[in-house]
Order: C-alpha cells, then structure tokens, then sequence
C-alpha cells in the first residue's frame, strides 16, 4: 500500500514522500490521532542540531510522542479502532543487561528514523500498548514523555540508597512536572522541591512540598536525591546548584539533553560521593508501567491536563508548519496535534 510520510527536508521545511509498504507481514497499521511535540524535534525543525546531523538523519518524519487507531491486524487479534499509544523505541537485538532504549543498535523515532507525522505507522506487534478509557487523547498524546519519567524514577530506585526523605527536581517546564508529579504519588511522605526561574510557571506546580526560583534557593536547604530536567545551556548552572544542595552519597538524575558538554564541579562529586547517572528515552516496561500506573491514579490524569498547552487541527503541512511555530511561541506546557491526515 502507498504511505504518505511527512519529512522535515531542511529546518522549517517540511515534504511529502509516498512510500509503497508492504503489508505481508504480522505488523499492526495504525492511524496516527494525537500527536504532541518534544524539545527534540524542535532541534530538528529549527535546525538547532547543526548542518552535520542534519545531514546525516534529514529528511525525516518528526514526533515520537502520540496516540492512534489500529486500522488492520493481519492476524485478527486486535479489532479496528482499537485506542493505543505507540512506542517510538524500536530494538532489533536483545541483551540480557542492557534494556531496549540503550542499545546502541536501537531505532528511534524522529531521530534517524521515521516519527509519526505519517499517514500510517506500521508497528511491531510489541511495540504499542492498548489505552485504558481514564486517559484522554489530549494527555494520552504525551505519555511517551511520562514513560521517560516512569524509566528515570525505576532507574533512581536501582542504583540509590534509602534515605529517600527530600528530593530536588530542577526544571519548571514539562519533564520538571511530570517527575515532580510521579514523585509526589509514589513518595508520599517525601518533601518534593521544584526550582526553576519563572514563579508562573512554579505557581502550576501545586503538588510539591515548596517551589524555589534557584536566585533564591535558602542556604540551609539540602536535599537527598536530585533530578535534572532542564537541558541545553542551563543543565550547567543546574547540575552545579544540584551539587551544591545535596547531601553526601545523594543520586542526581540527568534527564535534559545539551548539545555541547558542560562543565561539572567533580571536585565536589567526589568529596560527597554522589552518584550521577543519565536516563534517556523507554521502552516497552516503562510504557507498560506507565500506563498502568496512570490508569491507577486518575488524580495525577487530573494534574497531567495543566500541561495541555493547546490541541491543534492538523490537515495540510502550512497546518504542521503553523503548529510548530505555535510551539516555540509558548512557555508552558505541550502543544498537541489533532492528527487528520
Ligand atoms: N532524557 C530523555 O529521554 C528526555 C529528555 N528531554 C529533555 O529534557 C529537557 C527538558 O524538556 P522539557 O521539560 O520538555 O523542556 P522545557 O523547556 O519545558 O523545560 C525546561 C525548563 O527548565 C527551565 N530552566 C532553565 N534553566 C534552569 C535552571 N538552571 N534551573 C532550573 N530550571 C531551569 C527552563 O526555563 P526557561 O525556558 O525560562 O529557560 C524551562 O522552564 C530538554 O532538554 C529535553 O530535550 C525531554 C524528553 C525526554
Ligand atoms: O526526547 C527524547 C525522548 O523522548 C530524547 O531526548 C530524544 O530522543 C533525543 O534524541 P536526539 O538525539 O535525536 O535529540
Ligand atoms: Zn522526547
């Protein structure tokens, strides 16, 4: 069958490409529904990644973050309709140590290989979980962004200790929020800290125990374990506060993606102790669980809809376009795309 694909060919540039796909196999088609942008493709269609990598991984279709229908199963099992979040991850080897979205061999939407701004995304039977009717489309558009909360959080379980008392999430944007918010729900005893630098946009963070702007952050704060989600030129101001203001042997978690090195005060790491580690992208376990653990708390769903910027109806590229600049016009929260191609 014919598929139309929609690639960015250059920064801001978006085409479309008629690609004839085979349907002899086990692989579900699905109709893309909700869709919702993530900083990363916002690298790619500002062009922000640089003339090397845009050559090497344009054009491609953008966005991993998305919902849609199962228009056909070829062996039957799951009906037309069917509601399901898709899984951008797409492993072509397993390991007994390393987990799906570490291996180098891995493919991942809208970063070297096709997202899901396509007529139709055909997918591995492994590679798409079914929607429980509590999570709406709008929020259900990002959960990919959840499952990268969910996998940090499993991730900081394995490898801290067991003081788990305070924990500091630095970055008041979206992945600030939903880690602060999975914190809140799974530490109920916890102080959870939020610091960025806008007071609008820590005042939507009405879970957590205190907000801070980190020009303001009280000398005698101190906190156990520490999550970065602020990415870009910011992560080094963050990462130092971060060393700072936690105790000796404490975890931080990396989260945001910078697109030059930053300079860490390991003089400091190494007279406390800490341990820091990354978490990038998910998998299917953390789809899974993330799903599930929605499911089981529609009180963080409830909180999850402040982050809905706008939803935008999307039928032509000038549509796609508009959208994408919408995004980079916004300062708080997702915009998600109303899929209707
Ligand atoms: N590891 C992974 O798999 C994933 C990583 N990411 C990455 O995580 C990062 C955050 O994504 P997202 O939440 O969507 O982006 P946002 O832009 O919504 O959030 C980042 C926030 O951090 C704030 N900030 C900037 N500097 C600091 C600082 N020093 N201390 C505290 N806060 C600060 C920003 O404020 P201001 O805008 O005013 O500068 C902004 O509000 C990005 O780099 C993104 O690419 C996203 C998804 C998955
Ligand atoms: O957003 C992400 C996962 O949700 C990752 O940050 C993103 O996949 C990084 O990819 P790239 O190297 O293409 O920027
Ligand atoms: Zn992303």
């Amino acid at each position: 069958m014919i598929n139309q694909v929609y690639r960015l060919v250059s920064p801001r540039r978006f085409e479309i490409s008629y690609l004839d796909q085979s349907v002899q196999t086990e692989d579900v088609i699905v109709r893309p529904t909700y869709l919702s942008i993530c900083a990363a493709d916002q690298r790619y269609y500002t062009g922000s990644r640089g003339k090397e990598v845009l050559s090497k991984k344009l054009p491609m279709a953008l966005i991993h973050e998305g919902i849609g229908e199962i228009v056909y199963d070829p062996l039957n099992e799951y009906p037309q309709g069917t509601r399901v979040v898709m899984i951008p991850n797409t492993p072509i080897e397993e390991d007994e140590i390393i987990v799906e979205n570490y291996l180098r061999s891995s493919k991942f939407r809208s970063s070297g290989y096709d997202g899901f701004m396509q007529e139709y995304v055909f997918l591995g039977r492994d590679r798409f979980i079914i929607l429980p009717e509590s999570i709406n489309n709008e929020i259900a558009s990002f959960i990919e962004l959840n499952t990268v909360a969910m996998h940090a959080i499993t991730r900081f379980q394995a490898k801290s200790h067991n003081r788990r008392t305070t924990f500091g999430i630095w970055g008041d944007g979206n992945l600030g929020y939903i880690t602060s918010l999975f914190l809140r729900k799974i530490y109920k005893d916890a102080k959870i800290y939020i610091f960025g630098k806008t007071p609008y946009k820590l005042q939507n963070f009405s879970f957590v125990d205190d907000a801070y702007l980190i020009s303001d952050i009280p000398e005698t704060l101190t906190i156990d374990h520490a999550f970065e989600c602020v990415g870009g030129v910011g992560s080094q101001y963050a990462i130092n506060q971060m060393i700072d203001y936690i105790n000796p042997e404490g975890t931080i978690s990396l989260l945001g993606v910078s697109e030059y090195p930053v300079e860490v005060n390991t003089r400091m790491v190494l007279e406390k102790g800490l341990t820091l580690f990354g978490s990038s992208r998910s998998g299917y376990v953390d789809f899974k669980k993330t799903v599930d653990f929605l499911d089981q708390h529609p009180d963080v769903v409830e909180n999850l809809a402040r982050l809905v910027d706008s939803v935008n109806e999307v039928k032509t590229i000038e549509d796609i376009v508009n959208t994408f600049e919408k995004d980079l016009s916004v300062s708080w929260g997702k915009t998600v795309m109303k899929w209707n191609k």
